[in-house]
């Protein structure tokens, strides 16, 4: 029996492998969840799967939760020292599936314990790859992506050796923009962003896989969990999303994983590797395709991805300083703030202000992220 603790239990991911969890039954147990203010639905969880610890965003939400659970209240940690707390209790799993930078120090605390980390959290690694992989690597602790891309990858290079791959072939579904001309880009409303044509996932990765700047996410990503140099590493949309992502080998091999667009299989195979068990949800039907698409990404339409591509290539502060600008406007965007065009924008002034030099510890890093979003934030109140 492995023991996990999921982190974001009420959020796309989180819920997803809460059914997986229950569809393994009995091989895996739930002894911690985390999460943020959705007191309702996670005391549900609670009831249902009984876990030692339980962490939430908010003392507000500790007192709901309590309310709701009186007696029968497991210990309640709160806030992002909770979130560390939740991280560091000790499993054999940690599923990261918090949004966004408050991502970094559970990964953190989870490799430094040598658990495994199941990863869907992508901003952790964009902001402080090189620091969670090192640690990784120290404690031995074994990084299995959630991403679905990542996840691809990771299965298509069991085929061959990390020295042998020629390229790591990311695709991208194009998002619901991808047949938009240019120009109309600026009517786009928050419905239409939200409007992914494949995937059902929270908010903001619904949004960054509009802008494009998902891909350019997972693109550092890729950058950090398999010692992926840049120039190797591209990007080709693929509008059905079945084929996950390919490694092409230096004799011409290309190996792909391929399945339906379902999250339970990635987060599956991450609490379960290196065993594959039975999934009994819908097969690939592939004769129901038809054909499988692919082309090249329009990067002047979709400025993001060159722009995290740019500043994972650069790197020092530049990626975390992207991603905090990218999580605050895409944030103001949702709040009806600002156009969906104007995203793109915001975040590649913030990076103007980039200064050079580069962090030496995970410390320096999240204090690059609050300034950046201060910076961020006083541009968006600019204007423009
Ligand atoms: N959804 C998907 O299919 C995929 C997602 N990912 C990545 O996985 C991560 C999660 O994505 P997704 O599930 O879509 O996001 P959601 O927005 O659906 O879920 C976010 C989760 O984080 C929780 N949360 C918020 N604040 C805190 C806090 N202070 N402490 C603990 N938990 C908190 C939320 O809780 P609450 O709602 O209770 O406030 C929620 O459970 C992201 O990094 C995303 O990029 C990667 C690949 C695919
Ligand atoms: C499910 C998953 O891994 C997402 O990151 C997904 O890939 C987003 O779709 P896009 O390819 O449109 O960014
Ligand atoms: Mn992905």
């Amino acid at each position: 029996m492995q023991t996990v603790a999921i982190l974001g239990s009420t959020g796309a991911i989180g819920t997803r492998a809460l059914e997986v969890v229950e569809a393994l039954a009995g091989q895996v147990k739930v002894t911690v969840l985390a999460a943020g203010e959705n007191t309702e639905l996670l005391a549900r969880q609670i009831f249902q799967f009984q876990p030692r610890l339980v962490s939430v965003g908010t003392e507000a939400a500790v007192k709901d939760l309590t309310a709701r659970l009186g007696a029968n209240a497991p210990e309640i940690v709160v806030g992002d020292e909770g979130l560390i707390e939740a991280a560091t209790y000790p499993t054999d799993i940690v599923l990261n599936a918090v949004m966004g930078a408050r991502g970094i120090q559970p990964a953190l605390a989870a490799v430094r314990r040598g658990a495994r980390l199941a990863l869907a959290n992508k901003e952790c690694l964009v902001a402080a790859g090189s620091f969670i992989m090192a640690e990784a690597r120290q404690h031995g602790a074994l990084i299995v992506p959630v991403d679905s891309e990542h996840c691809a990858l990771f299965q298509s290079m069991l085929a061959g050796q990390q020295r042998e791959v020629e390229r790591w072939i990311i695709t991208a579904s194009g998002g619901p923009f991808r047949t938009w001309e240019t120009g109309r880009l600026a009517t786009a409303t928050i419905a239409d962003a939200l409007n992914h044509p494949n995937w059902n996932m929270g908010k903001k990765i619904t949004v960054d896989s509009a802008t494009l700047m998902n891909k350019g996410l997972e693109v550092i990503e890729a950058h950090h969990l398999f010692a992926a140099p840049y120039d190797k590493i591209e990007v080709l949309v693929h509008p059905q999303s079945i084929v996950h992502s390919m490694v092409e080998y230096i004799d011409g091999s290309v190996m792909a994983q391929l399945a339906t667009h379902d999250m339970r299989l990635p987060i599956q195979y991450a609490l379960t590797y290196p065993n594959r068990l039975k999934l009994s949800w819908p097969r690939l039907n592939f004769a129901n395709y038809g054909q499988l698409t692919f082309e090249q990404p329009d990067t002047n339409k979709f400025p993001a991805l060159d722009l995290a591509i740019s500043a994972g290539k650069a790197g020092g502060y530049a990626p975390c300083i992207l991603n905090a600008a990218n999580e605050v406007a895409v944030s103001a965007f949702l709040a009806g703030e600002i156009t969906f065009v104007r995203i793109a924008q915001v975040v590649e002034e913030t990076l103007a202000y980039e200064s050079g030099g580069a962090p030496s510890s995970v410390d320096d890093v999240v204090a690059m992220d609050r300034q950046a979003r201060e910076r961020a934030r006083v541009i968006l109140m600019k204007g423009g």
